[in-house]
């Protein structure tokens, strides 16, 4: 997990009676994940999981339930949220928002190969052209102004080294034109754990929880940053060749995307670096919670101001 809340069978009994997916048989804490808490749940007609939100508030939770639901009728492989029997897909339990879907057969892969990448590009490509008919439009909640302001709280824990990257590379980041870019709905956060696989197909994108309406490459860069360098941030140019290849066959990649690519791989490693060192200086309680090292992307910045990857070769 990370588990936060904890919850017992009656809690779990008395959320599975607005629903109409049976009696619960088993329930299990997950222990991956940073920012929810999520168990999976089996009742006697199926298979589910649990995610109880402990950061999003309700009002916010809509968006995400209802792009869930937008993308899987539309084809897209991914966490279908169940609705209950009044129709809506938003529960409350033990203090917290709460959601129930459908629980995806496969597993996230540490080492994928090339012809999962490829498997991946496809999918991305899909979940960005069915986001096309989404009407709702979010923010991205991890962009530059919370970049920005994160770095703020974050600044007397820094060393000065750091800083110094840091206060660049945001200043870089708000002097660059990424107008030009093409928008849709993007995931945000494709990393290998957010994505499942049987064989060689993908069973099912998870974590929609800092989708939003931004760049398409932005998606692009943080699946190239994750899945296409060794741990010690060596590029993988096999794996980013068939991804690319598999998603610019349903997405042709404009000139402006060309060019803007190395900012926004730059742009990718911020983010997940600033969030990451938000989570280790200030950590959320719980019983069983677990935080990703932030150098490695303060690394992987380094290396992308001095001879980022290519989308194209
Ligand atoms: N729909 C699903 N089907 C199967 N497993 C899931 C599903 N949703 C989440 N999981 C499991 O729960 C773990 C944590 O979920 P995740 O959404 O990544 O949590 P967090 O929001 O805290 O990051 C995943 O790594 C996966 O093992
Ligand atoms: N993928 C991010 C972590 C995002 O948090 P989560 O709660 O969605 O797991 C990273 O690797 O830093």
């Amino acid at each position: 997990m990370s588990v936060y809340t904890r919850l017992t069978a009656e809690d779990i009994d008395r959320l599975l009676g607005d629903y109409a997916i049976g009696e619960l048989e088993y329930f299990q804490g997950i222990s991956e994940g940073i920012t929810n808490t999520n168990y999976f749940v089996d009742t006697t007609l199926g298979r589910w999981v649990l995610t109880l939100f402990e950061a999003l508030e309700p009002a916010e939770l809509p968006y995400y339930l209802n792009l869930m639901d937008h993308l899987a009728g539309l084809g897209v492989p991914g966490a279908h949220p169940v609705a209950r029997r009044d129709g809506g897909f938003l529960s409350h339990l033990a203090g917290r928002p709460a959601a129930l879907v459908y629980r995806l057969r496969g597993r996230s892969l540490v080492t994928p190969d090339p012809a999962h990448c490829a498997a991946l590009g496809a999918t991305v490509a899909e979940l960005h052209r069915a986001g096309e008919s989404f009407p709702d439009r979010q923010a991205n909640s991890r962009g530059l102004a919370w970049i920005a302001a994160t770095r703020d709280e974050l600044a007397d824990h820094l060393a000065a080294g750091d800083k110094t990257l840091l206060d660049d590379e945001i200043a870089s980041q708000q002097a660059f034109d990424y107008t030009p870019l093409p928008r849709g709905v993007i995931h945000a956060d494709l990393f290998r754990d957010n994505v499942l696989f049987e064989d060689r197909h993908v069973s099912g994108l998870i974590d929609f929880y800092y989708a939003c309406h931004d760049h398409w490459l932005f998606d692009l860069a943080v699946i190239c940053n994750d899945w296409c360098h060794q741990p010690d941030g060596r590029h993988l140019p096999d794996h980013w060749r068939a991804i690319v290849d598999a998603y610019r066959r349903r997405r042709p990649f404009t000139p402006a995307e060309v060019e803007a690519w190395p900012m926004m791989l730059r742009a990718a490693a911020l983010r997940f670096w600033v969030s990451r060192l938000a989570d280790w200086h200030f950590p959320q309680s719980g019983h069983d919670t677990h935080q990703k090292d932030p150098q490695p992307f303060a690394d992987l910045l380094i290396a992308h101001r001095n001879a980022p990857p290519r989308l194209l070769n």
